[in-house]
């Protein structure tokens, strides 16, 4: 038996970070998935089996034998559960060393904490059954576009999917999508492989992945919004690495030292997001008015921009992406975590190609690079065939 599962990065337009602090933030679905492929192997008689994770982008294989993963688990007892729960500290501890036995090279020890996360996932819902995955992703890895939530909604997605768990009509050909308690659970597990991710993840990254569209988020409850009008948004990638675990506990650290004006800050922030979410939702019904609310939303996110850097998390060259884009009149902010990875612009309905074309190539001789990827589409699918 064997299952395909993909899972949408996305694009935060208002309120990161703040969120992880109680605020509303406002996220999109986009059109660039992580790709999971599952199978689970037959038992051979002579043989225990392995657990195998190939990451196809990266040209690693990784093989744990299930007696090795026994013995592992041994003293801390097997972590199969039939409902999602937290990784502890001591079999977190576990897994992690599992994973540096593999030997990942020095320049890719920030696959550390997705390894185990993924290992964490299999070993929850699976146990220690032989099985092989593979997963490649359209996503650049920790840019802010949300692969990490994306890995964890596929991950969790396919595991699930040959456990039992969820009940999808395998005889059916092409991409299915769950229904709304399966897909529930997915992103409850996702969300705890997420936490071995991020560490204090606010759960808006595996929501959007999960239900696709545009969400308004806030305390872990999400709403769906229907947008009254298409947002076009260029994504620049800086290409400059940054870990978003790191950023959140730094913004964390900022609220103890300066809780009255961190706490203003966030505040500042849910207000700015439950704007968005309201002018999204507003119908526009001529050029005028399509006009008004893009500026409006221009400004939200420059708002927004500047409560991002009151909280430390812009960079130079986040900074260089809005000098570039104010030339032409274009509002940006950073999406995601900051501290370099990917920056919006709003691209207005009347903007002509021939100035996008213009803003793209000065970008790009920057030694940015910019994705075009549409906006509020589907969440997780799932494939028998
Ligand atoms: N396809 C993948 N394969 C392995 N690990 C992944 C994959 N996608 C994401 N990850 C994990 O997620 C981390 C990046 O997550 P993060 O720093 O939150 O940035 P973002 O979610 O914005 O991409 C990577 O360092 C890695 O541990
Ligand atoms: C900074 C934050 O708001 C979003 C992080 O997104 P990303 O991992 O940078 O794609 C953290 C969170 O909400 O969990
Ligand atoms: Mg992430």
């Amino acid at each position: 038996m064997e299952v395909r599962t993909r899972a949408p990065g996305k694009i935060i337009l208002s309120g990161e970070h703040a969120v992880v602090h109680g605020s509303t933030a406002v996220a999109a679905a986009i059109d660039l998935y992580t790709h999971v492929f599952f199978r689970l192997l037959p038992p051979s008689e002579s043989d225990t089996g392995s657990i195998e994770l190939e990451l196809q982008d990266m040209s690693l294989i990784f093989t744990w034998p299930i007696t090795r993963l026994k013995e592992a688990f041994q003293e801390t007892g097997s972590l199969l559960s039939s409902s999602p729960r937290s990784c502890s500290s001591e079999n977190l501890k576990v897994l992690v060393g599992l994973v540096e036995e593999q030997n990942i090279p020095e320049a890719k020890i920030w696959l550390i904490s997705g390894v185990s996360a993924g290992l964490y996932l299999y070993t929850s819902i699976h146990g220690f059954k032989p099985a092989k995955v593979v997963v490649s992703s359209d996503l650049p890895l920790g840019s802010g576009l949300g692969s990490s939530a994306s890995f964890c909604v596929a991950l969790s997605a396919a595991f699930l999917a040959l456990s039992g768990a969820i009940s999808v009509e395998s005889q059916q050909h092409g991409w299915l999508t769950l229904n709304d308690s399966e897909l529930q659970l997915v992103n409850k597990w996702a969300f705890e492989g997420e936490k071995i991710i991020h560490g204090k993840p606010s759960g808006i990254d595996n929501t959007v992945s999960t239900f696709g569209n545009m969400i308004m988020f806030k305390s872990g409850k999400m709403t769906q919004l229907k947008s009254g009008t298409p947002l076009r948004m260029l994504i620049t990638n800086t290409k400059v690495g940054r870990n978003t675990k790191a950023l959140v506990a730094g913004v964390s650290e900022r609220a103890c030292r300066h809780p009255d004006a961190m706490a203003s800050v966030f505040a500042a922030v849910d207000v700015i997001s439950k704007e968005f979410s309201t002018i999204i939702e507003s119908p526009a019904l001529d050029d005028v008015s399509v006009t008004t609310k893009e500026e409006l939303i221009e400004e939200l996110m420059e708002m927004n921009q500047g409560l991002l850097q009151c909280m430390g998390v812009s960079h130079s060259s986040i900074e260089t992406v809005l000098r570039t884009t104010l030339k032409y009149k274009l509002a940006s902010k950073l999406t995601g975590a900051g501290g370099g990875g990917c920056v919006l612009t709003l691209l207005p309905t009347l903007l002509s190609s021939t100035v996008i074309d213009k803003v793209i190539a000065e970008l790009e001789s920057c030694g940015f690079q910019c994705l075009k990827a549409v906006v509020g589409g589907n969440g997780l699918q799932i494939c028998f065939s």
